[in-house]
Parts: C-alpha cells; structure tokens; sequence
C-alpha cells in the first residue's frame, strides 16, 4: 500500500476538488489543503492576476513547487488545480506519495458549476465550453495515468462523494 495517509483530489475545472476535499477532510479527520488557495495565500494575490502578471508558465512554475512540497506532508486531503497533471514531476509526486482519486464530471457539469465564478484565467473568454472540452481531451489520459480510484460527481451530492471516498479510502 502506498502511503494512504495522504489523499490527493484531481480533475477538471469543477469536478469539485475543492468543496468534496473540504467535507472529506472533515469526515476522515485530516488537514484540508489547496493548492491554489495556498498559492493565492503565499503571494496574496489571486490565482487570475498571476496568470496576467507571469503567464501561465509562471503560474505552472509557481504550482510545480508547491506540490512538490506539499505531497511530501502526511496526512492530508490535497486538492489540487484543474492542470497540476499536466507536469509529469507533478503527476510523479501525486502517485507516489498518496492515494489519487480522479473526481470526473461530464462538460455541461463543468460549465454549470464554473459559469458564475469569474477567477479561472482559463474560462474567461466567449467559449468556455470549447476550453473545457480541448482540456478534458488533453488531460483525461493524465488523470486516468495516476488514478487510483475514479469517482463519478455528476448525479451526486458533495456529501454523497466524500462519504463515498472515505470509505474507498478507510478500505484500504
Ligand atoms: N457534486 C456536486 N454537486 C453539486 N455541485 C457541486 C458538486 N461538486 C462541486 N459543486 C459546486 O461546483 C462549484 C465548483 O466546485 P469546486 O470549486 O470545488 O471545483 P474544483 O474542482 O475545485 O475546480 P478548480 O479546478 O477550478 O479549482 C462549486 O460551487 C461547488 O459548490
Ligand atoms: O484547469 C486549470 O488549468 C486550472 C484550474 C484551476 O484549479 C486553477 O489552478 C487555474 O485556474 C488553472
Ligand atoms: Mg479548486
């Protein structure tokens, strides 16, 4: 068994990353980190001024080096950005050192839970259902990669699939 101290959220724009890793975190007992949330935190500034003020290479930059850290702590509920798997040091990091989970979600999910927010750099532009689908085609392979379980969330409440990984999890 891998280190199952750790559980690490991916998946796309959406996918609720965010919102399951925070009711897991609080069913299992575990710290809840983000990672762009504790990005944001370090630089005090917000994940869409990054991405204008370094590109999305600076962001990328930026993101490598706090997953890198942040695998190496034990026992936390990690969520992660929708494009953390796109570096392989990273996808290395996220399989080796906790249990992966891969939080699916069908496009018309992902676009009706992203549409009010207007901070992901990556959907502000007049076809932001065109992105998250050249996205889904680019990194599903990559999710899929280092998943160790994939869960559905489109018919499910955020409760429903963090009971549904904890028990997934205390299993093993
Ligand atoms: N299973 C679900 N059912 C209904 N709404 C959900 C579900 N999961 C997430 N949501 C809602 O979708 C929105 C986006 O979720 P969240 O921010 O957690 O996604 P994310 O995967 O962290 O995205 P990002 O990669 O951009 O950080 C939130 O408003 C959240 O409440
Ligand atoms: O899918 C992506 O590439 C991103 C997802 C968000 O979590 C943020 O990390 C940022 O908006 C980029
Ligand atoms: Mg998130």
């Amino acid at each position: 068994m891998k280190n199952k101290r750790n559980v690490f959220l991916v998946g796309p724009m959406g996918a609720g990353k965010t919102t399951i890793g925070k009711q897991l975190a609080d069913i299992l007992k575990l710290e809840f980190i983000d990672s762009d949330q504790e990005l944001e935190r370090r630089t005090g500034a917000p994940i869409d001024w990054i991405f204008d003020l370094e590109g999305e290479e600076g962001f990328r930059e930026r993101e490598q080096k706090i997953i890198e850290e942040l695998t190496s702590e034990q026992g936390i509920i990690l969520a992660t950005g929708g494009g953390a798997v796109i570096r392989s040091e990273n996808r290395l990091h996220l399989a080796g050192r906790g249990v992966v989970i891969y939080l699916e979600a069908s496009i018309n999910q992902q676009v009706e839970r992203t549409r009010r927010d207007k901070r992901r750099p990556l959907l502000q532009n007049d076809d932001p259902e065109s992105t998250l689908v050249g996205l889904m085609d680019e990194r599903d392979p990559l999710y899929r990669e280092i998943a160790d379980y994939v869960v559905a969330t489109n018919d499910n409440t955020v409760k429903a699939v963090a009971n549904q990984i904890a028990e997934l999890v205390q299993q093993n």
